[in-house]
């Protein structure tokens, strides 16, 4: 029988067969489609910790069924602390630093411990391993012995040799071989970027002030941090809820094709703490501040190289920006005037810096040469900017920093006095409720005598002072 003629009339045991066939293939497909969408949902559904037991007891299960020869291979990799080259390995010291967190110094016997400043780490002893769970796979770590070594080369317990020397250590990680792409894809990473972030956290941030074209950098703890900072808490919410934002988009700025940036706007009375909020952004997201001074700019291209020489992760300000352009659109002025009567003399030395060039750079060539950059400008006198600064999208956000309300003063007695109560608040919040007076003013106040009680009452009766004065007085008096 051929072919065609078996399938046009089949034999009753070849259909018992063909119908066999299909129960098996609609049953290994009901059982894949099971497996991937009992594994879909697992993903969805289950907490990341029942899914890691899953994973754990599912590997428990498969070593005890299956036969020895099928069972795990061990990948190992070995993490020098000198590479081939010579060169440091920076991922030695990330693993180093991510597995002194992990160290639980209740669980082992031996353990190192290392203190910088007021700052202390525990280490693995060497020789020691530990294990670690992430994404439910374990990864086992070990400290290999680095040993002094004789100038010729035999080793030697010896600490007290002038010729001896260290020989680097190293670690070595071993996991199951089936979690290599997880291993190198992501747990790696995963340890860079976390060691990355608490090395950011602990550092101080970086200030950089112009002198003429060239940037100079101090580093410098200032203190100042959303916490300490007296301001309307629904402000600050808003404002540290948009810097998350920000620092989280680089798809989202790749994809509306606009460069990753975003400018802010702070304005209010002299005093009320916009420099410090500077400082609390620069410490929130550990950029580094470039401090522009722009007086010491003499021209559009200086400012151009000094904009282009700005690393990123950077918070770019320029303080009291209404004054920078005034001060500039006189002396372009009386540049104006002179050239009328001297014509001849050609352009001035100095072209001197405008908005519009500022701007314009910002936009264009500085925005796309960079990421993660923040510009803010600072003013007093809003009402003085001039319009271009203030047309829609061009600040991201404006925020306002305002005179002592009830919040901010509780903010300034926990970061003086700790304390969140006291039988002088209820009289201080109602004079607040009066009068205007800078947080800078009132701080000046607490920080007059290390006694809680005796340095709210400077506040109160300097508030009271403020009250009795007229209003337009009194502002100005209580900056
Ligand atoms: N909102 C605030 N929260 C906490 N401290 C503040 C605040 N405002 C002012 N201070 C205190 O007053 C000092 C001066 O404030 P800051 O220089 O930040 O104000 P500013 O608005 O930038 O003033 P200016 O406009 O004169 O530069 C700060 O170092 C800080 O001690």
């Amino acid at each position: 029988m051929d072919l065609s003629s078996a399938l046009a009339s089949p034999s009753p045991s070849y259909g018992k067969a063909v119908e066999a066939y299909k129960k098996a293939v609609t049953l290994a497909t009901a059982a894949a489609t099971y497996t991937v969408l009992a594994r879909t949902m697992a993903r969805e559904l289950l907490p990341d910790e029942v899914r890691d037991t899953v994973r754990r007891a599912a590997s428990a299960v498969r070593d005890h069924i299956l036969p020895r020869r099928m069972q795990r291979r061990v990948k190992t990799i070995h993490i020098a602390q000198i590479d081939d080259d010579g060169i440091p390995n920076r991922f030695y010291s990330d693993a180093r630093a991510y597995l002194g967190t992990r160290v639980d110094p209740h669980a082992v016997d031996e353990l190192c411990l290392a203190v910088h400043g007021a700052r202390w780490r525990l280490s693995m002893v060497p020789g020691d391993t530990i294990t670690d769970v992430f994404e439910g796979v374990e990864f086992k770590w070990t400290t290999t012995r680095s040993r002094r070594r004789r100038g010729g080369g035999d080793d030697s317990d010896s600490d007290s040799d002038d010729e001896s020397h260290h020989e680097p250590g190293s670690l070595v990680l071993c996991f199951d071989a089936e979690h290599t792409d997880l291993a190198l894809e992501k747990y790696v990473p995963f340890i860079t970027a976390t060691v990355g972030e608490e090395r950011l956290r602990q550092c101080a941030i970086q200030i950089v002030m112009n002198t003429g074209s060239f940037w100079h950098g101090i580093t410098h703890h200032h203190p100042a941090t959303f916490d300490t900072l007296a301001m309307d808490p629904e402000m600050k919410r808003s404002l540290v809820a948009d810097l998350d934002r920000f620092l989280g988009r680089r798809d989202y700025y790749r994809r509306i094709g606009k460069a990753w940036k975003r400018g802010y706007l702070l304005y209010g009375p002299p005093g009320t703490g916009k420099s410090s909020l500077v400082a609390a952004m620069a410490n929130y997201l550990r950029f580094k501040l470039y401090d522009l001074d722009l007086s010491e700019v003499q021209s559009n291209s200086t400012l151009q190289r000094l904009l282009l020489g700005m690393d990123n992760r950077s918070i770019l300000v320029i303080e009291d920006i209404d004054c920078c352009f005034t001060a500039k659109s006189s002396k372009e002025k009386s540049d104006d005037a002179g050239s009328d009567s001297d014509s001849d003399k050609g352009p001035p030395a100095t072209e001197g810096v405008t908005l519009s060039g500022l701007l314009n750079f910002i936009d264009g060539l500085w925005s796309t040469s960079g990421e993660q950059r923040i510009i803010v400008f600072t003013t007093n006198y809003k009402e003085r900017l001039d319009p271009a600064l203030l047309r829609p999208g061009r600040m991201d956000m404006h925020v306002y920093m305002g005179y002592c309300g009830w919040d901010a003063f509780k903010t300034l007695a926990r970061n003086y006095f700790l304390i969140d109560d006291h039988p002088l608040f209820p009289e201080i919040q109602a004079l607040l409720a009066e009068v205007e007076v800078t947080p800078a003013a009132v701080s000046e106040r607490l920080l007059r005598s290390d006694d809680a009680g005796v340095a709210l009452q400077e506040v109160v009766e300097f508030l009271q002072e403020q009250d009795k004065k007229p209003q337009g007085e009194a502002s100005r008096d209580g900056k």
